[in-house]
């Protein structure tokens, strides 16, 4: 979608892509000893700097040569179409890496849960037959009238969130409630373990869609809980300044891809053996290390047709 260009096969470009974006969340993820103990900030004793630097100078050609193709039809079109600056930044790398692999992955965790919770899929299925039906596929305006749904995604974001960290720099002394915190300090917040502490939600490994549809607080914060960064127990998409700029762009395109993947299918699971699941059996939902909170295993699914509004 950022570059108009289909990446969703498996050709050389996208598989390269899809490799690349991998393996920079995995390496942002990693603790860096050079990064924090300032004696060893010149050595690479983990060879990340030497790593860093390969992935950039591949990322810097896969994006330049997509651009450059981008151009060239842009030329064809259009004789006086110019490229002012020739390098490859660091904000389009940020963009390729920020924009697709957090959509991509909530998508991924939210039809995992779907799958291991059949009683969630089929209620959030009932809905969109209810507001949408069989004969058209779901679109955008649709989801103000899907509010399971919109509730599923939350959760998601609640037990899966894309980004589990969020890092700030005090720029001053500060202090925050009994801590102080000096100038120049690196800060983590750990939003992947609030949003499974029992002190803010009730029976929080539980995947429970309907806990924010209850005005009550009797299974954690409720209703009024949304994720656009005031409600500090959810922040998938961080606060601030420096929150996500792509915020409104992901929370029309999830919702929509995830909607139209359980109204038009059921979803089979294949393990990573590449054994077909039987029915009680549920999804591994193992976690490797990184700046995303990625699956252990990819999700390998066989749909199956439930209704086809595309024909
Ligand atoms: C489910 C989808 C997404 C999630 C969960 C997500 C989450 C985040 C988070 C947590 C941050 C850091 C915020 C902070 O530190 O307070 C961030 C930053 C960022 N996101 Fe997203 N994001 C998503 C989709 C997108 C999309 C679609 C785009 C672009 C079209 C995008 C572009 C960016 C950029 C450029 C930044 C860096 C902002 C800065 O440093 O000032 N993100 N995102």
């Amino acid at each position: 979608m950022m570059f108009s260009i289909k990446c969703s096969g498996t050709d050389g470009q996208a598989e390269e892509a899809r490799t690349l974006v991998r393996e920079v969340t995995e390496i942002f993820g990693q603790f860096n000893i050079s990064d924090i103990i300032w004696l060893f900030k010149n050595v690479d004793l983990q060879g990340f700097r030497r790593r860093f630097m390969d992935i950039n100078k591949r990322y810097d050609s896969l994006l330049e040569k997509i651009i450059s193709n981008r151009e060239m039809v842009r030329k064809e079109k259009k004789k006086n179409g110019r490229r002012i600056n020739g390098d490859v930044d660091d904000d389009e790398e940020d963009f390729m890496t920020a924009a697709t692999v957090t959509t991509a992955m909530a998508a991924e965790w939210a039809l995992a849960e779907l799958i291991n919770n059949r009683n969630v899929l089929e209620k959030a299925q009932g809905e969109i037959d209810q507001v949408v039906g069989k004969s058209r596929l779901i679109q955008e305006s649709d989801l103000p009238n899907l509010p399971y749904l919109q509730a599923i995604i939350k959760e998601n974001f609640r037990l899966h969130p894309p980004i589990p960290m969020l890092a700030r720099k005090s720029i001053e002394d500060c202090q925050i409630g009994k801590y102080t915190i000096p100038e120049g300090s690196l800060l983590f917040v750990n939003r992947w373990s609030i949003g499974r502490d029992p002190k803010v939600w009730n029976n929080p490994m539980k995947f429970n869609p309907e806990r924010f549809l209850k005005p009550k607080e009797s299974d954690g914060p409720g209703i009024n809980i949304d994720v656009k960064g005031f409600n500090y127990q959810l922040l998938p998409f961080g606060t601030g300044r420096r929150g996500c700029p792509g915020i409104n762009l992901a929370m029309q395109e999830l919702p929509t891809t995830l909607a139209a993947m359980i109204q038009c299918f059921n979803w089979k699971v294949v393990n990573p053996e590449g054994v077909e699941m039987k029915g009680n059996d549920l999804v591994d939902m193992s976690e490797r290390p990184g700046l995303t909170a990625c699956r252990a295993h990819d999700l390998v699914c066989v749909p199956v047709a439930r209704c086809s509004p595309m024909s």
